[in-house]
């Protein structure tokens, strides 16, 4: 379906925030553009409609979203073992999510894709000295030295091949023994044996385990807890950097529509949700589910502009609104929306991103978040939405695999003073492994308890 007086460039006819506007050599970004047009999309029009079909199950109260991963992907950390345990922490989550919230879990990552920031300020000072904001590894580099930070257009080249191996890596693994849930499983209760409050968390823990290995013996495999079959993991970033949207934007021969092929699913943040700004207008025009960023100001009727703009049929699965409030704002901003959607009716799925609304500078002035406001406000969530009568249909997470000191607190508590061993994030703090799964094991609990479940059952 077209949508009229839509191209994929008709975004620049519009006013844009947080994109650069000081590429030295604007021929040289055309020129990357046009070559980027001509490159293999990363991903398909078939996997992107399943997806649709999925998210549309979250938008019944059907399924549930966990949608997670990298605040910023960055050229220097692209690795195996990063993409790898990325891969096998969401996996994880999502095996402790499926079994106490009794519903399947799409599981899509904040990778392949992600290397776009937008920036409070457009300039940094140190020392006296100004330079341009770091905006992630797609315009330019961390180093705070003029050259690095200058936009270069070949970083979107790289960002573009950086993409396509990921993927490559993250089809390899959900294809192979990666997905053997016992042997995924065996890693989470190591989690809870070393965790200090594990013993919390060991009953249910069990009971998983329990059950998958039920379910592995009940299969006709001649194998011991064999693996089930592929997963499903979905790729999804903000789409930020438009013109390497644009470029990767292609027709869908299955549908007549757009495809932005870098990713199956992609999001507008918080600062360029601009009823008449590019961003909405890029978004408006492609067929990819797309989430939108609601943050404290968002007033109900503007969410229903919005809405009217990038999902007026209301097709199911197309919408996810991700709450950012802040522990301290949710419980007053969120009623309001979710009654709003509520009374409009046309199917969206509420998610809730419990991390950049609760982001401050620790005494030591590392940018940091604590996790109890983290829990706060995942836990104020699901109370609104029970007493929204909306299903509470996901979690939307900035985390790692990796044992890095990037937020406050969890089962092993990570201190101020820790902050400076393992801070290794190019923009904003994020959950560690262990830190990510007690959130897990903790929104599985509250699933399980009697005030979540009137939603549950929505
Ligand atoms: O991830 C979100 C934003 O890019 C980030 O929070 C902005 O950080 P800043 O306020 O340090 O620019
Ligand atoms: C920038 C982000 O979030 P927000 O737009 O909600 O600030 C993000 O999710 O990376």
């Amino acid at each position: 379906m077209m949508n009229r007086n839509w191209t994929p460039r008709s975004w620049r006819e519009k006013p844009v925030t947080c994109l650069p506007d000081d590429y030295p050599d604007p021929l040289a970004l055309a020129r990357v553009e046009e070559q980027l047009s001509h490159l293999p999309p990363l991903v398909f029009g078939a996997d992107v409609r399943r997806l649709t079909a999925r998210l549309a199950q979250v938008a019944e109260g059907k399924a549930f979203l966990l949608q997670g991963g990298d605040c910023a992907e960055s050229f220097k950390e692209f690795t195996t073992d990063n993409i790898r345990d990325t891969f096998r922490l969401i996996l994880q989550m999502a095996v402790v999510l499926t079994f106490a919230g009794g519903k399947p879990v799409v599981q899509v990552g904040r990778i392949a894709g992600q290397f776009a920031k937008p920036r409070s300020s457009p300039s940094e000072t140190r020392d006296g000295v100004t330079l341009p904001s770091y905006r992630g590894d797609i315009i330019n580099g961390m180093d705070f030295d003029a050259r690095e930070r200058t936009p270069d257009p070949r970083r979107l080249l790289m960002a573009y091949h950086q993409s396509s191996a990921t993927l490559n890596l993250l089809r390899a693994f959900a294809q192979g023994g990666y997905t053997d849930l016992c042997n995924l499983h065996r890693w989470t209760l190591d989690f809870v044996a070393s965790s200090p409050q594990g013993d919390h968390y060991k009953g249910l823990a069990d009971k998983i385990f329990e059950s998958l290995c039920f379910m592995s013996a009940l299969s006709s495999s001649p194998e011991p807890h064999a693996n089930p079959g592929p997963v499903d993991l979905f790729t999804s970033h903000e789409a930020l950097l438009l013109n390497y949207e644009e470029a990767l934007t292609r027709p869908d021969p299955g549908t007549g529509g757009w495809l932005d092929t870098s990713a199956h699913m992609l999001w507008i943040g918080e600062r360029t949700r601009q009823l008449n700004g590019g961003h909405v207008e890029f978004m408006r025009g492609i067929q990819n589910p797309i989430g939108l960023k609601c943050g404290p100001t968002m007033e109900p009727e503007e969410l229903l502009r919005l809405m009217d703009m990038l999902n007026p049929r209301g097709i199911p699965g197309k919408l996810t609104l991700i709450g950012r409030f802040g522990s301290d704002k949710v419980e007053e901003c969120l009623p309001r929306l979710m009654a709003a959607t509520r009374r409009d009716g046309r199917p969206v799925i509420w998610s809730i991103d419990p991390m950049h609304g609760n982001t401050h500078k620790a005494s030591n002035g590392y940018k940091t978040r604590s996790f109890d406001r983290i829990l706060a406000e995942v836990h104020s969530f699901l109370q609104v939405a029970a007493a929204e009568g909306v299903h509470p249909g996901g979690l939307h997470l900035e985390m790692t695999g990796q044992n890095v000191t990037e937020c406050l607190g969890g089962s092993l508590p990570v201190t101020e003073d820790d902050l400076s061993s393992r801070y290794h994030t190019h923009c904003d703090p994020r959950l560690n492994a262990d830190q990510a799964l007690q959130l897990a094991f903790m929104v599985a609990e509250a699933l399980q308890s009697p005030r979540t479940t009137r939603a549950r059952a929505a």
